[in-house]
């Protein structure tokens, strides 16, 4: 798969105080990569190094291949973005203001009715085209943003917290159009949202202390939710001694009512064994299922872990 962006060893400082330490990544053709970090951790810094708005101290950004240092007008013209806030005209039409940007991004004059029409349709803003930006809904306006970002058909697209301040529906619609936008492109997410990168992401990765801390698919993150932990619900109340002593089995935790925490050893999961036991034994099973760690869990955890968080 084609390596559209490329960072080695990305660090920044402000006098004295190193924002960015170091970091390296890449992102490929058909990935989309949330961004994830606490407050304060690098996040800004890192996209505006990337968007070739802040030079970076040391390290190197390629863009499609192009050394966004060295080459920055072709390098940025194969990126587009979407920053937090973004920059719209509210007394232009979609229409007027897309060709607007067209022309900003360097689109030729002959070809920017096209990529208006083409990036309006992909967007979702044919009915809206001869609106009033100012008169739009929010999420019509987040469109036009996400819009104004792809008018060039960039291979990279950067999107700074996209869905802040949107409705669910809102929410819905625009993490859709991330995926779809995602089959064809490369995309940057800044999120805080950790739902969003488990619904729009392909790939997640978590910055602190401006290091990256966590590189990951998706996939592998949601392996990381499953925890050592069995819930155990049972018709007859269950003899503790007797599940405690099964292979694997590090404790066993009460809960309320007939319910259980079984907790095991990463190498041996028991659930076979206490489900036998249970039935043998006469107690009734009735549930056995394992407890998922959410992804705000996994998040603190490992941002404890590398000294961040309080607590
Ligand atoms: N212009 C600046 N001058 C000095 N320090 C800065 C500047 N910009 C950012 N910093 C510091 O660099 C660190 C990283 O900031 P950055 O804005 O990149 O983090 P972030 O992850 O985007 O945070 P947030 O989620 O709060 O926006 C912080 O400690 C911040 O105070």
């Amino acid at each position: 798969m084609t390596v559209l962006v490329e960072a080695n060893h990305l660090s920044r400082y402000y006098g004295g105080h190193c924002a960015v330490d170091g970091v390296d990544f890449t992102l490929k053709q058909g990935e989309v990569l949330g961004f994830l970090g606490p407050n304060g951790a690098g996040k800004t810094t890192t996209m505006q190094m990337l968007c070739g708005n802040l030079a970076p101290s040391t390290g190197q950004v390629r863009i499609n291949g192009i050394d966004l240092l060295d080459r920055p007008k072709e390098a940025k013209r194969h990126l587009g973005y979407l920053p937090d806030t973004p920059p719209l005209y509210r007394e232009l039409t979609v229409n007027e203001f897309l060709a607007y940007c067209a022309e900003l991004h360097g689109v030729d004059k002959t070809s920017i009715p096209a990529a208006v029409k083409r990036a309006r349709e992909r967007c979702g803003l044919d009915e809206m085209q001869e609106r009033l930006i100012g008169n739009l809904s929010k999420g019509y306006q987040q469109r036009t943003g996400i819009a104004q970002a792809i008018l060039h058909n960039p291979k990279v697209i950067i999107l700074d917290e996209p869905t802040v301040g949107l409705d669910p529906l809102q929410i819905r619609e625009i993490r859709a159009l991330i995926r779809e936008l995602g089959r064809e492109h490369g995309i940057i997410l800044s999120t805080h949202i950790l739902t969003e990168v488990e619904e729009s992401c392909t790939h997640v990765q978590i910055i602190q202390q401006g290091r990256l801390i966590l590189r990951e698919t998706i996939a592998g993150l949601q392996r990381q939710m499953h925890s050592c932990t069995l819930e155990v619900t049972t018709r007859m109340p269950a003899d503790l001694k007797t599940l405690s002593a099964l292979p694997g089995v590090l404790s066993v935790e009460p809960l309320a009512g007939n319910r259980l925490y079984v907790h095991h050893g990463v190498d041996h999961n028991p659930a076979k064994q206490i489900a036998e036991l249970i039935v043998a034994s006469g107690w009734g099973l009735e549930e056995l299922a394992p407890v998922k760690k959410s992804l705000e869990d996994v998040f603190i955890q490992l941002t404890r872990e590398t000294g961040g968080l309080p607590g």
